[in-house]
């Protein structure tokens, strides 16, 4: 999502053999992947195949796990393990196998925040101390069906973009069966945050990390929370994403630890506006390694550019008073992206005075 410039894919430096990164993708050292927990493990959610059974207990766990964490790991969720892995593997495929020459054939526009195809670097400014993130990825615009053009994806494998479409078509369903869990986990109606969040945009981004020969000084992907309504994010089996993790002893960056077959739920900071701050949104990151490429697929559900989130009325009262200003959500991601996170969540800049 580079704005400016000519695009570097990581992909092609690492294969130029360099021994040591280019300055530009060098934290500086508050930044750098240190402070991590290695004894916490985020939350594992049992859905049962959403059996009503179940419900109670289910509904106890995602609020637990959404006050402590925003996010949570969940199984039996009813999507085949064979589309997990078609999916990953699908994306492997094409960065490891498609050329470099091929690959460049999809490059995302430069200039447009958020463009589909492949790119490099999540974010953009006019900062000169902007440093780069260690990441490949390729964007795909797939919900509402107006924006899902199949033809800008790659075909490098002959099935690529039946199972994308498979894979997004799972993916909705499954944020829409998630989002009213979470309503009714709060004590809302079961479609009160897809109410509030109306018709969902969706993206699917498949990130590719090349091995880092220093991955002390880099950071796969910089510290962020997802700015939509809710992610839902596969992964490989090398690791690397950390999410951030309050606790007595200061914040500390607690490992993903891939979990086979399980989906990674993160809560993005339009549910935390709409949750009057009851829910937090997820502060994550990726690191690197010297050793394996990794893999993810973060699937975005989102509200469309012109809708305005605000907190629900049943969430505020006296001794809760409305935590955020309204905000027209295309004029969020225009912030995030002219000022960059910067250290400091986006959201903060919404706080109302208490
Ligand atoms: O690669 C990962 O695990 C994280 C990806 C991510 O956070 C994103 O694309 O927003
Ligand atoms: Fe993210």
């Amino acid at each position: 999502m580079e704005l400016t410039g000519e695009p570097i894919r990581v992909q092609s430096i690492i294969q130029s053999g360099l021994s040591q990164v280019p300055p530009e993708y060098i934290q500086p050292p508050q930044n750098r992947p240190i402070n991590t927990d290695p004894t916490a493990t985020i939350p594992a959610i049992d859905l049962f195949n959403f059996n009503t059974n179940h419900r109670n207990s289910t509904l106890e766990s995602i609020s637990h796990a959404c006050r402590g964490w925003g996010a949570f790991h969940v199984t039996n969720h009813g999507i085949p393990p064979s589309l997990l892995d078609a999916v990953r593997n699908s994306g492997l495929t094409f960065f490891n196998n498609c050329p470099m020459s091929e690959k460049l054939k999809y490059s995302c526009t430069a200039g447009t925040a958020a463009s589909e195809g492949y790119g490099s670097r999540m974010l953009v400014s006019s900062n000169d101390h902007e440093v780069l993130d260690w990441r490949d990825y390729f964007d795909h615009h797939t919900f509402p069906l107006s924006r899902r053009n199949p033809i800008n994806w790659p075909d490098f494998t002959s099935d690529y973009r039946e199972i994308m479409v498979n894979y997004s078509d799972e993916m909705k369903i499954l944020a829409q069966k998630l989002l009213a869990l979470i309503s009714e986990s709060l004590g809302l109606q079961s479609s009160c945050i897809e109410d509030a969040v109306g018709d969902i945009y969706q993206n699917i981004t498949v990130s590719y990390y090349p091995p880092c020969p220093q991955p002390d000084l880099t950071l796969g992907l910089q510290s962020h929370s997802d700015f939509g309504a809710v992610t839902l994010l596969i992964q490989d089996d090398v690791g690397g994403l950390q999410v951030l993790k309050d606790g007595d002893g200061g914040d500390k960056w607690v490992t993903v630890k891939p979990l086979s077959d399980a989906i990674l739920v993160l809560l993005g900071d339009q549910t935390e506006i709409i949750t009057n701050g009851k829910y937090r949104s997820c502060v994550h990151r990726a690191v690197t390694n010297p050793d394996r490429a990794r893999l993810s697929v973060a699937t975005f559900h989102d509200p469309a550019k012109t809708v305005k989130i605000f907190p629900v009325s049943e969430l505020i009262n006296d001794s809760s008073p409305a935590k955020y200003r309204g905000v027209v959500y295309g004029d969020y991601v225009s912030s995030w992206y002219t000022k960059g996170p910067d250290g400091k969540r986006n959201i903060d800049a919404l706080l109302l005075e208490s």
